[in-house]
């Protein structure tokens, strides 16, 4: 039997130009379905990275507007089932945008928004950055069921760093964990891989990166090192620096149960002595469809 290749994450550079920006994501799709890919993670700032946090603010639409639309399309074209992450969607007010992690079943429905928790205020090497002067943060965890890959839980990019959120999920039932990323090169040297890695093997999952990479403006580059992680911590693939590619893997449910007899270590938790997280606040979003 043919080795069925599930997930693929997608690594580009993203600029101000959108047309631009949909052609390539949209060669970027069709590469991973020809490779056997049944979804396609994009990294955060798929459609958009403009040269000012204001500029965002100018170009973002709401999810049911023109841009959203034509990549909802790209997945019926395609038959596949896409994330589409850190879409600029318009927020409540012409001052603030949502970080929106959207994911699209074969059939072209929204199944899933998830709006980035954590946003992005530091003060790193790369310059001073205040993700949330533009920004408004979301309230909900989101974990998609049953697609072909597995359960699904949602977060994005500073998200990383937070292993409560990953723990949640996984503890709802997450197989594996997307993290599309638009990281720093100064906190991408230091942390990416460790991080990714981190939450692979602490959660017994599969860890999904899909990022931005090279050069976006005269004031932006990505780290890029997308990478996809199994429940050992293993990278099963990555692709470094290179611009517009893909990586796809076959994920499976009994590397996971393997990794968990191996060892135990949700039998082995000490809730009752360090507290528990917040394990019932997860949103599950159910799909309807069996999957294409
Ligand atoms: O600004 C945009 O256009 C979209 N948003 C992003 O690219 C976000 C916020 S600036 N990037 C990160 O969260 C990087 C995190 C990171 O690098 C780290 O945690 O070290």
């Amino acid at each position: 039997m043919m080795d069925s290749k599930l997930l693929a994450i997608v690594q580009l550079c993203a600029t101000n130009d959108i047309e631009a920006n949909f052609r390539n994501c949209a060669s970027l799709i069709h590469q991973a379905v020809v490779q056997g890919a049944r979804f396609v993670s994009l990294p955060e700032c798929f459609e958009y990275i403009g040269a000012t946090p204001k500029d965002a603010l100018s170009i973002a639409q709401p999810l049911d507007g023109p841009l959203f639309s034509r990549y909802r399309e790209l997945a019926v074209k395609e038959q596949v089932w896409l994330s589409l992450a850190g879409f600029h969607e318009r927020g409540p007010d012409d001052a603030h945008i949502y970080n929106s992690q959207v994911v699209v079943d074969p059939r072209g429905s929204i199944v899933a928004v998830y709006r980035k928790l954590h946003l992005f205020d530091v003060d790193i090497q790369d310059g001073r950055i205040s993700e949330s002067e533009t920004t408004l943060p979301g309230n909900e965890m989101v974990l998609v069921c049953d697609t072909p890959i597995g359960n699904v839980g949602l977060t994005t990019c500073y998200d990383i760093r937070f292993p409560e959120l990953y723990t949640c999920l996984a503890a709802s039932g997450a197989d594996v964990i997307l993290v599309p990323s638009a990281f720093f090169p100064s906190t991408g040297e230091a942390h990416w891989e460790v991080l990714l890695r981190a939450r692979a093997i602490e959660n017994q999952v599969y860890i999904a990166a899909a990022a931005q990479v090279g050069k976006h403006n005269e004031k932006r580059t990505s780290f890029g090192h997308s990478m996809i992680v199994d429940p050992w911590g293993s990278i099963m693939g990555q692709l470094y620096t290179i611009e517009n590619g893909c990586c796809v893997c076959h994920l499976d449910r009994q590397t996971i149960d393997q990794v968990r007899r191996a060892i135990p270590k949700w039998k082995h938790r000490r809730g009752d002595i360090y507290g528990e997280w917040n394990y019932h606040h997860v949103t599950l979003r159910r799909t309807t469809t069996s999957g294409g």
